[in-house]
């Protein structure tokens, strides 16, 4: 392992999210800063403006955000890790940009981010890499300091990622009636995106499937060694967008629960390991949508925990933050993955994860900042 106390050259990490609204008069400004540029069909957007008003308006999101800021924190000063956390995020306040400002007021010269994202797509990856560096030419631009941005390698098969989705399953199962435990499905979930960008995600092409599968694989595997059950599984898809002529991945969720049900499953366990915490997509999606259609079926399902705040993905940031630190100053730090896939690149090469119209990307090798 690498100096667990060490961050040099590093002297600043940013939490970039994605942001949500905190009352009913946000949903909507909000909703135009998620879809600017983005044709996603006014039907849609009317939709799922609803989503957020059965909730009072008010994404988790931040919420969740400001938890997981404490918990790093917490973590970094008892472990000697002395670095400062900022946050930011992509369509609400605080705004990448403000931070951003903030930081180069500060003095913070090289900032590493942690995109609450754990795999690669344009979405999830790209798009982030695209905010930073509009961000850092509105302060270069403003006369300040450009800080230089590095992000974190992707996280979804760190141990500290993994472990506790996998204990979030093992805690499903038990809460499922016993006389279904045994032959209930596991349902992996992720956010459905459109196939061609599932087609060019990650550097060679397909990696975000590939690592969602990796992932649900590791934690089938996990569960049938603690349970001694094997239990069937699929990866499945959620949260659906776009225009209805352009393919997205499939299968639904709540499509997939009717094929289970149909094909006399007992029961089912959704994982969301997609996400890394429970925000709208979660509360809605899974826990309303997909829950009324398992009511409706008569099939008994659970949905299992995301990370959120828990204490072994603060570590795993850390872990994360000092390793790529070591590798910055020529060190060869070892690097915690589980499954086949094994550790995710440092730096995205050109092209990788890319936009469908191209736009400056900052922290990866096509960045216009050194
Ligand atoms: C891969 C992926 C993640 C996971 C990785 C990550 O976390 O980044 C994610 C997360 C999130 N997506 C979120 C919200 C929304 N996403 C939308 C639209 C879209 N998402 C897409 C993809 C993803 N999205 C895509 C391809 C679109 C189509 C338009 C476009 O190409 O951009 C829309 C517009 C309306 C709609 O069409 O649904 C909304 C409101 C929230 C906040 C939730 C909250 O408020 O609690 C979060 C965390
Ligand atoms: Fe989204």
């Amino acid at each position: 392992m690498s100096d667990a106390t060490d961050a040099r050259p590093y002297d600043a990490l940013l939490l970039l999210s994605f942001g949500g609204p905190e009352g009913p008069d946000d949903v909507v400004p909000f909703l135009e800063n998620v879809t600017r540029g983005r044709g996603i069909p006014r039907e849609r957007l009317e939709e799922v403006g609803q989503h957020y008003y059965l909730f009072g308006g008010v994404s988790p999101i931040n919420a969740q955000n400001r938890e997981l800021l404490a918990a790093l924190r917490e973590d970094f000063a008892a472990n000697g890790l002395d670095l400062p956390v900022y946050w930011g995020n992509r369509n609400w306040a605080p705004y990448l940009t403000d931070t951003l400002r903030e930081m180069a007021a500060d003095g913070r010269r090289r900032i590493l981010v942690l995109a609450t994202s754990a795999y690669a797509s344009y979405s999830g990856c790209r798009q982030y890499r695209e905010n930073l560096a509009e961000a850092l030419a509105a302060l270069e631009a403003e006369g300040l300091p450009v800080p230089r941005v590095d992000k974190l390698r992707h996280y979804f098969n760190h141990p500290g990622f993994v472990r506790p989705m996998t204990d979030g399953v093992l805690a499903s199962l038990a809460e499922l009636p016993e006389d279904v435990r045994a032959g209930a499905h596991l349902v992996f979930t992720t956010h459905s995106i459109p196939l061609s960008q599932a087609e060019t995600s990650g550097p060679a092409g397909g990696a975000y499937v590939a690592q969602h599968l990796d992932v649900a694989r590791v934690i089938a595997d996990a569960v049938r060694e603690e349970t001694g059950v094997d239990r069937p599984w699929e990866l499945v898809y959620q949260s659906r967008s776009g225009a209805p002529h352009i393919p997205w991945l499939e299968p639904d969720v709540c499509d997939h629960l009717e094929t289970l049900h149909g094909q006399g499953a007992p029961a089912a366990v959704m994982v969301p390991i997609g996400f890394v915490s429970d925000h709208m997509e979660v509360l809605y999606d899974l826990d309303t949508e997909a829950m009324a259609k398992a009511g409706e079926l008569g099939l008994p399902a659970v949905r299992s925990a995301t990370v959120g705040a828990d204490p072994r993905f603060a570590a795993a940031v850390r872990d994360l933050v000092t390793e790529r630190a070591a590798a910055e100053r020529g060190e060869h730090p070892e690097r915690c993955a589980l499954g086949a896939l094994g550790p995710s690149h440092d730096v995205c090469p050109v092209g990788c994860c890319p936009a469908r119209t191209p736009k400056p990307a900052a922290a990866g090798a096509d960045s216009p900042y050194a």
